[in-house]
């Protein structure tokens, strides 16, 4: 394995009160390298009951941590920030190493997770009140906003670093405490966070990561009333799973779901700047991301031309394993992600469509890019999220056509739309059903815009302004003067 300057972030241990510590069982998990399947490392699979007895102490140490000066926990999340910085190589390694993608796109999504510590250190200090005239002379009324409490996160595998900041910066910087528990598949992102935390001065059981059985920690964190908030990234059917199980004790959710992002390219269009964009939002991180173009619709006018070029840039991508130099395209995370590209490439050509371009498993978890002509609305790509290095091009007519085609599914995570025409960039942008939309960009994602999706997408917005709302309650006091 290549060598980590700092080999003490590499953790084999989950993140309890402030102490590493193995569970109780013995038991651990194996973290595989997509590349070649090589052993990366282990960590503990902790049971419900572990997890259940780190709550109360998340309770206990949230008080202390609310209780500190805005400007305090502030100081910590930028000490925080400012220790992922300067371990951004070794951060970008181990996320490479156990979840694949390219150390160039690892290390750019540690600058990217970095930046919503950045962002929330600063909010801290912003959580403002209001005055409200009173209707009667003697009285005054304020409204507080304070944290929600103890809040949990479950995250996925394919933003490993992200995922755990953009719900631990505000949940942290609100004042509240969070216990995350990371996708089993890549945990050791995550756990090399809470080295960095604990090294930031972020007190004892304040952040807490935990690894195991989903399902069962799942439900603890879940059926728990002193956990008050949970915030889950990953695909639509576990988002509404826990949104029930979350209903018994009225939690404050907020669901990042899946997305079937339409990409639309219009007559009028920059065609290489479209290409561009299609490139950046379709095969991140080889497809595998939320808000990655699903659909392309392309008008008939520059159909083949689009086609043509895009063919021609995915030529050029390079498959392999993301340690290595030039890797563009790394492994997918696992060997059903392979399956389900192959399968919406199968029924496409069942059903009428052209494969141009890749399209073949390359041998492990590798998988050769690839681009879908003549693809219709009754294919699997158009109603399913293929999560994979997989470009489905579908032709269009007209502006009125594919806006009720784009709007045409149950999700409304990411859009986007290429035109220089600014009626059009009007019309489209606020006709289209989306929480997000891109217009002459393929990459929307940032810290400062609120990340979120309308429909079954999901609920609630990360980062940005909006973004602390989720981990603060308004208390309104009415006082008799
Ligand atoms: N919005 C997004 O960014 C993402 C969307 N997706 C979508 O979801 C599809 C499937 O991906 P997948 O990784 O399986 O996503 P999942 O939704 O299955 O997993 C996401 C997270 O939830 C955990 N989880 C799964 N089931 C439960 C449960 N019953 N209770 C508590 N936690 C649970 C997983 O744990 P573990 O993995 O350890 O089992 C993981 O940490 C993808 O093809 C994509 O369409 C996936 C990832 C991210
Ligand atoms: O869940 C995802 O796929 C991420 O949110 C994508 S992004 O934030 O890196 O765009």
């Amino acid at each position: 394995m290549p060598a980590l300057k700092d080999p003490s972030l590499l953790k084999d241990a989950c993140l309890v009160d402030g102490a590493w510590v193995q569970a109780a069982s013995g038991e651990t998990i194996a973290v595989t390298n997509p590349a070649d399947g090589s052993v990366v490392g282990h960590v503990p699979s902790l049971s419900g009951a572990e997890v259940e007895a780190l709550i109360a102490r998340a309770a206990v140490a949230q008080k202390g941590w609310a209780a500190l000066p805005a400007k305090d926990r502030s100081a910590r999340l930028r000490r925080w920030f400012e220790l992922m910085l300067a371990n951004v190589d070794d951060l970008g390694l181990i996320m490479t190493l156990e979840q694949g993608k390219p150390l160039a796109e690892a290390k750019g999504e540690i600058l990217y997770a970095a930046s919503f510590i950045e962002w929330f250190a600063e909010e801290a200090k912003r959580i403002y009140g209001d005055t409200i005239p009173a209707p009667k002379a003697d009285q005054r009324i304020t409204v507080l906003r304070q944290p929600i409490g103890v809040s949990a996160a479950i995250t996925p595998w394919n933003f490993p670093a992200a995922m755990i900041t953009r719900k631990a910066a505000p949940a942290l910087a609100a004042g509240c405490a969070m216990i995350v528990r990371p996708a089993d598949l890549t945990p050791l992102s995550a756990l090399a966070l809470g080295e960095l935390a604990v090294r930031a001065g972020i007190p004892a059981g304040v952040l807490q990561i935990v690894t195991g059985p989903a399902r069962e920690i799942g439900k603890v964190l879940t059926d728990s009333d002193t956990v008050r908030k949970l915030s889950f990234t990953g695909s639509t059917e576990v988002g509404r799973l826990l949104m029930a199980q979350c209903a018994p004790t009225i939690k404050k959710i907020s669901l990042e779901l899946g997305g079937n992002a339409p990409f639309i390219v219009f007559d009028d269009a920059d065609l290489d700047a479209a290409v561009e964009g299609a490139m950046a939002s379709k095969y991140r991180n080889a497809g595998q991301t939320c808000v990655c173009a699903n659909r392309l619709y392309v008008q008939a006018g520059v159909y083949d031309a689009f086609a043509a070029k895009l063919a021609e840039k995915v030529r050029a991508l390079k498959v392999g394993p993301g340690t290595e130099p030039g890797t563009t395209i790394g492994p997918m995370i696992e060997p059903k992600a392979l399956d389900k590209v192959e399968a919406h490439i199968r029924d496409a050509l069942d059903k009428g469509a052209e494969l141009i371009q890749g399209g073949r498993r390359l041998g492990g978890l590798f998988f050769e890019p690839a681009i879908l002509t003549g693809v219709t609305s009754d294919m699997l790509v158009a109603r399913e999220e293929t999560f994979g290095p997989l470009a489905p091009l579908f032709r269009f007519e007209t502006e009125e056509e594919v806006i009720a085609l784009a709007n045409d599914t149950i999700f409304g995570l990411a859009a986007y739309f290429y035109t220089r025409d600014h009626g059009r960039m009007v019309r489209v942008s606020e006709g289209l059903e989306y929480g997000m939309v891109g217009h002459n960009t393929g990459l929307i994602s940032n810290e400062v815009a609120p990340f979120g999706g309308v429909k079954q997408s999901g609920l609630g917005r990360e980062g940005s302004k909006y973004g602390i709302e989720d981990y603060l309650e308004l208390k309104y006091v009415c006082s008799a003067i």
